[in-house]
Formats: structure tokens, C-alpha cells, sequence
């Protein structure tokens, strides 16, 4: 079936389903979960609360297949240059391959590069967290700044909190923002003498990251001396020249390749933090965790194949039911940075109006992405999910168990409390429900009926649960793996580019622009009169 056929049948198919429920749905087969629920070892992803029935899994799966999805995977996989508006492969994959096959870019094979940095930046972590690797006054590092931004910040930050646990080596840091508070909020806490910082970028222009290096470069020379300097900077890039020209020293540099897109980077060296945290061990735990989700993705049928599942509900909901955003909700505090994560990761990757070919795309593509911890959503803006005017389909995440042994207690309320939010959107309240809650307390006939209303709930609001056992270092390589996979799908059933992100190029040249103007080196003529009034008001 084409493509566009396979979304029209689509189309058609919402339309016939329009007035049927998910309470309706549930009611009418008490098998639902089985069947629109799948797994991989200890990972469980139930779709069965999504607004779907098996003819709309088949059609999905079909559309799957019209957008050559599977073709589209090997291609990935095979290191073809599928980012094709900056002709690179996207191999991230190869980072965390764990087999003894090798990746061919080019015509070479690039696994031994691959296992020398990753080598190479374990010897490093080790010698820090051991304190072999001393500062220029002979003192072991107890701290280290990361300073890096988006895909150089993102991933190390998400995962170092997500991770607490197992941190067992100094304690880590991380600057993203050109705001000058960040810098100076975190080095006013740590002692030069004793801290190590880390430049990661992958182009080692970034004007935030390169700001904030040369800020913190001042504060080490500063305090400590300009020969102190070597002693006291690694840094993760691709741009090796850039790195030699800011005068860190090419044995504290580990590179990484133009085929890891940014926000696909935490399995390269730009994970060095979180190795220097959780020590190399842990770290391969982490790779082995993506390396098992790639092996599911690459083998699984795509009727039970979870990243495919999690796409095509994705496109269900954005696409065919016209849904803009998804709430990513995890019942896991320490995964408190997991929604900041895949806003980079899918809307960066995903929000493109513009296909392979350069033709508009014709349909909705990537949703907003947004998201709390729960049970601190709960008390915000959980009134909207439930009551408000706008459908937001939620994601779930919650482990089996929590990490603190002797606070049980508190994990099983995490879970109550997960499972009642999916369980209330889907099924709601109706009014005649409300109506008779309220009779039963005894409240006045008028009262009840100028309360009830108010106590309706519309359910029928579609939500994914992704049920793991523990949030250990190998279910968080695989977690992210999965997400990673899952945006790729959505791309390729929409035809676009996922690994460019050409959209934030315009707001860098402005900015640049606008720096004499902001300075007053420069006069605003020629600027919008927003611009210019703007401009008038901050500087005078
Ligand atoms: O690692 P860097 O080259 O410093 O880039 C950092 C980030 O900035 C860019 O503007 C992109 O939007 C991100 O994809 C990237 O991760």
C-alpha cells in the first residue's frame, strides 16, 4: 500500500471510531490488555489505554510498511548517510555495539576508533575518580564542571541525576546556560584547587560554551595561575583543531564524529561525566542496556517491536486524531530531567515541515513534548489533563521498584498513584456518576445539581505505561534507546529529516547580529520597531 493511501485508510478508520470509547473499548474485551501490550525482558509498554483497536494496529502497521520503515532501520544501522541535508551517517548506534561486528562508514570500519576513545576516556574517569590524575597543587579533583549545552548538556545531565545511585566518584557539575548566573552560581560553590572542568562540544563554537569556558578558564588562572590551566581542563569534541587553539592539551581531549548528532551523544565521549559519576563499569552497563534495545528494534516484528509500537501510537495520536502535544510523566524523581531530554531528542529531531525531497510534508509532524515528575505533576497541571478542553495523551513511566530498600512504603504510593492518573483519564467520570457520588453524601437535590458538572470528568484521554524493573544503568541506556528509536520511526513514517536541525540556525545569526547593537557599538537601524523599542528599553 503507498503511503498516502495507508494514511487515508487511517483517516477513515478515526473517523468510524469517532464515537467509540475507551471505556467502551475495555468493556467490550477483557483481553485488551493483552493484546495491545508488549515487551522486551522486564520492559513492558501497555498501549492498550490508547484510543486504537486491532484494525487500527494493522493499518498502522501497514503504514509502517509503506514508509519502508524497515528498509529505513538497515539503512541506519548499515551507515548509510541518511541525513541527507549534511550527507552523514547516523551510527550512534555503533557507540554502544557491543558485538564483535564492525560498522563500515566509508569503507572503513569504525569500531576500533570507536573502542580506543572509549577506552581512552575510561582511563581518564578512572584516574580521576581514583585521584591518580591529580590538580596543579597535587590534590585530588572532589568536583567536575561539565560545561556544554543542548546535546553537549542534556544527556549527562539527565543521566547523571537518573543515576544517583550508583555515583561513587566526585561530584558533578554542569554549566549550559550564556546566562552568567549559571557560571557563577556553581563556581562560587567549589574550590579551584580542587576542580576539574570538562568543555564538551561538538563543534567547540557554541557561543554559550565557549563564553562560559573562557569564564571558568579566568576563574582557574585567576585563583590558581595561567600554568595551572592544563591541569585543571579536558575537553570531549569533534573539532580537535578548536580544542588545541583554546590550549587544552591533546591528552585531555577525546574526540567523537560528525555521524553522533548532538542529542544522540551521551554514548560517545560526551558521556565522560557520567562515566567519571558511575565509573566505567556502570558505564558499559548503560551501552549494554542501548545495545539490547537496538537488537529488539532491529529483530522484533514491528507488531511487537516497542520503539515501532510507541511511533505509530505517536502518529495515531499527533496525525490521524490531531493530538499536538504528549506529556511524558515518570514516576521516578530521578528522571526529574527525562521530559527536558526528549524535547531535544524529538522535537529538535522531529519538528521539520519539510521532507526528504524538500516538499512540504503535507500532515502534522513531531507533537510538543513536555513533562514533570510525577507525583509533583499531579498537584499542578494535572487539572488540565483531566478536565481541561484539550486532549493531551500522557506517558507513563514507573519502575517495580525503587532503589531505597527500607522506604517500600513510599514506592507502593508512587505506583498507586501512577496507575490511578492513567486510569482516571481513561475512564472518567461521568455526569450521572457524579450525580449519584454526590446524592450519596447526603447533599442537597440543587446542590448536587450545581456541583455536578463540575465533578464530571470526560475521560476517554489516551495514555502509554512503560513498567520497568529498576531504574539501573543498563534499563536507562535501554530507556533512552527506545525513545531514540521511537522518534526515528515517527521521521521516517513522515518522510523528514531527523538528524539536522536547521531551525535553530536563524536565532543564532540574529543574535550575532544584534551583539554591537546590545553592546552599542553598532546603531539598531534597520531592525523592526519591535526590535529596535525592545533593544531602547534594556539599553536606554
Ligand atoms: O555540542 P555543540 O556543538 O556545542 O552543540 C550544542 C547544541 O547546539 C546546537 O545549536 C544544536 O541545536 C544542538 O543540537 C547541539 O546539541
Amino acid at each position: 500500500m503507498a503511503l498516502d493511501a495507508a494514511f487515508g485508510a487511517l483517516d477513515q478508520h478515526a473517523e468510524q471510531l469517532k464515537n467509540t470509547t475507551l471505556r467502551d473499548l475495555f468493556a467490550a474485551d477483557p483481553e485488551r490488555f493483552e493484546k495491545f501490550s508488549a515487551r522486551t525482558d522486564d520492559l513492558l509498554l501497555d498501549y492498550s489505554k490508547s484510543k486504537i483497536d486491532v484494525k487500527a494496529m494493522d493499518l498502522l502497521v501497514q503504514l509502517a510498511k509503506a514508509a519502508d520503515v524497515e528498509g529505513r532501520r538497515a539503512a541506519m544501522f548499515a551507515g548509510e548517510k541518511i541525513n541527507v541535508t549534511e550527507q552523514r551517517a547516523v551510527l550512534h548506534t555503533a557507540l554502544r555495539n557491543r558485538s564483535d561486528d564492525p560498522v563500515v562508514v566509508d569503507g572503513s570500519d569504525v569500531m576500533p576508533d570507536i573502542r580506543d576513545v572509549l577506552a581512552a576516556t575510561a582511563d581518564f574517569a578512572e584516574a580521576v575518580r581514583s585521584g591518580d590524575l591529580r590538580s596543579s597543587s597535587g590534590a585530588p579533583f572532589t568536583d567536575v564542571v561539565n560545561i556544554g549545552i543542548g546535546g553537549s548538556d542534556l544527556g549527562p545531565v539527565m543521566t547523571t541525576l537518573a543515576l544517583a545511585p550508583y555515583h561513587d566518584g566526585p561530584e558533578l557539575h554542569y554549566v549550559s546556560n550564556v546566562d552568567g548566573a549559571h557560571v557563577a552560581d556553581t563556581l562560587e560553590k567549589l574550590d579551584p584547587e580542587t576542580t576539574l572542568i570538562i568543555v564538551a562540544s561538538k563543534t567547540f563554537t557554541t557561543i554559550e560554551t565557549m563564553t562560559n569556558a573562557r569564564t571558568a578558564r579566568k576563574w582557574i588562572a585567576g585563583t590558581l595561575g595561567e600554568d595551572a590551566v592544563g591541569d585543571h581542563f579536558a575537553a570531549v569534541s569533534t573539532a580537535l583543531d578548536k580544542v588545541a587553539e583554546f590550549g587544552i592539551d591533546e591528552s585531555r581531549v577525546f574526540g567523537f564524529w560528525d555521524w553522533v548528532g548532538g542529542r544522540y551523544s551521551v554514548w560517545s565521549a560526551i558521556g565522560l561525566p557520567l562515566m567519571i559519576a558511575i565509573g566505567p563499569d556502570a558505564f558499559a552497563d548503560f551501552l549494554e542496556g542501548a545495545h539490547a534495545l537496538d537488537n529488539h528494534f532491529k529483530e522484533a516484528p514491528l507488531g511487537q517491536n516497542l520503539p515501532v509500537l510507541m511511533a505509530l501510537i505517536g502518529v495515531w495520536n499527533r496525525d490521524v486524531l490531531g493530538l499536538s502535544s504528549r506529556a511524558v510523566l515518570p514516576y521516578d524523581q530521578r528522571l526529574a530531567r527525562l521530559p527536558a531530554y526528549l524535547q531535544q531528542l524529538d522535537m529538535e529531531s522531529n519538528g521539520k515541515r519539510v521532507k526528504l525531497d524538500g516538499s512540504p510534508v503535507g500532515r502534522e509532524t513531531g507533537p510538543l513534548v513536555w513533562g514533570e515528575a510525577g507525583t509533583n505533576g499531579q498537584h499542578a497541571f494535572y487539572q488540565l489533563l483531566h478536565q481541561g478542553t484539550t486532549v493531551i495523551p500522557c506517558e507513563f513511566l514507573i519502575a517495580a521498584n525503587g532503589h531505597e530498600d527500607d522506604l517500600k512504603h513510599h514506592h507502593d504510593l508512587l505506583i498507586a498513584n501512577c496507575l490511578a492518573q492513567s486510569e482516571a483519564l481513561m475512564l472518567g467520570r461521568t455526569l450521572k456518576e457524579a450525580t449519584s457520588m454526590l446524592e450519596a453524601s447526603g447533599m442537597a437535590d440543587e446542590d448536587v445539581r450545581r456541583l455536578a458538572p463540575h465533578k464530571v470528568f470526560p475521560g476517554d484521554r489516551p495514555s502509554l505505561t512503560l513498567v520497568h524493573d529498576k531504574l539501573t544503568p543498563f534499563a536507562l541506556g535501554r530507556l533512552i534507546a527506545l525513545y531514540e528509536h521511537r522518534v526515528f520511526v515517527e521521521g521516517v513514517v513522515w518522510g523528514i529529516n531527523s538528524f539536522d536541525q536547521w531551525g535553530v540556525e536563524l536565532g543564532k545569526e540574529l543574535a550575532t547580529a544584534l551583539l554591537p547593537m546590545v553592546k552599542g557599538e553598532a546603531p539598531a537601524s534597520g531592525k523592526d520597531a519591535s526590535t529596535q523599542g525592545l533593544l531602547a528599553a534594556l539599553k536606554g
